[in-house]
């Protein structure tokens, strides 16, 4: 893998004539987990697909990138629908991309993958066959197959129950360090677990929360987690009154 570079995006975003975000100035840590929250739809997915080349619809002005680096081939990106295909297998889903690419598949890699989500024996079963949850497992693991150094998650554990969502978050930090990874999540919770960089997107303005020191994944237990989340939780509340 190629050294992970740092990511910067500045500038506004419309769809048409409706402006999503303007003014943003994000710069996203090297080989390190920034996490991005903010109220729904104040454009965080919408920066994620304008890093992966996917917002043909948006009207982006301004410069976004990744130092040193073509963000062409470099990413690698969870989208919140798992975009699984209905007719392929768990592990033909997971080796799609090299399908795509006409690289050959390497199934052991593939199989070896599934086991760490918890899901060897679903293996041979189409989506329609599994869980909400389990769907998203298989989408992890085929972000996780895409050797790239940086990785690009939409609220990739949201459908997860908690006992599974703390190992999937463990297992990402584990198996994606030293990548530049941009987690898009509305739980202070995780962010406050795994963040290096924190960073509350309003329509205003981002604003950088402190992360706890210590090294990820962080214990849910430890205070300092407890209070990150606590405090983003505040600001979240503050800036979206009922
Ligand atoms: N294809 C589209 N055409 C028109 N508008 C769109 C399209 N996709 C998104 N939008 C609009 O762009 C804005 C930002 O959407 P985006 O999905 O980036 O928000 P978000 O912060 O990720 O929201 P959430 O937390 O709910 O996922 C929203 O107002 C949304 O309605």
């Amino acid at each position: 893998m190629s050294e992970a570079p740092a990511l910067y995006l500045s500038g506004s975003a419309s769809f048409e004539d409706t402006p999503v975000f303007s003014g943003l100035d994000l710069k996203v840590a090297a080989g390190r987990w920034t996490c991005l929250l903010g109220s729904s739809g104040v454009g965080k997915s919408t920066i994620l697909k304008l890093f992966a080349g996917l917002a043909d619809q948006v009207d982006f002005k301004g410069q976004l990138g990744a130092e040193g680096m073509s963000l062409d081939g470099s990413v690698a990106l969870m989208a919140q629908d798992d975009l699984l295909m209905p007719w392929l297998t768990a592990l033909e889903n997971v080796l799609l991309g090299a399908r795509l690419r006409g690289d050959k598949p390497d199934t052991m890699r593939a199989l070896g993958v599934l086991e760490r989500v918890g899901l060897s024996e679903k293996a041979g079963q189409k989506p329609a066959e599994l869980s909400g949850g389990q769907r998203q497992r298989v989408a992890l693991a085929r972000t996780l197959m895409e050797d790239r150094p940086i990785v690009l998650l939409d609220e990739p554990f949201s459908a997860l129950d908690a006992k599974t969502r703390a190992q999937m978050q463990d297992l990402a930090c584990e198996l994606l360090a030293g990548r530049t990874v941009l987690l898009v999540t509305h739980d202070p919770a995780e962010a406050a677990r795994l963040g290096h960089q924190i960073i509350l997107m309003t329509e205003e303005s981002t604003q950088a929360i402190t992360p706890p020191q210590s090294d990820a994944p962080r214990a849910a237990t430890d205070p300092d987690v407890l209070r990150a989340q606590g405090d983003m939780l505040a600001l979240l509340c503050a800036e979206t009154p009922d």
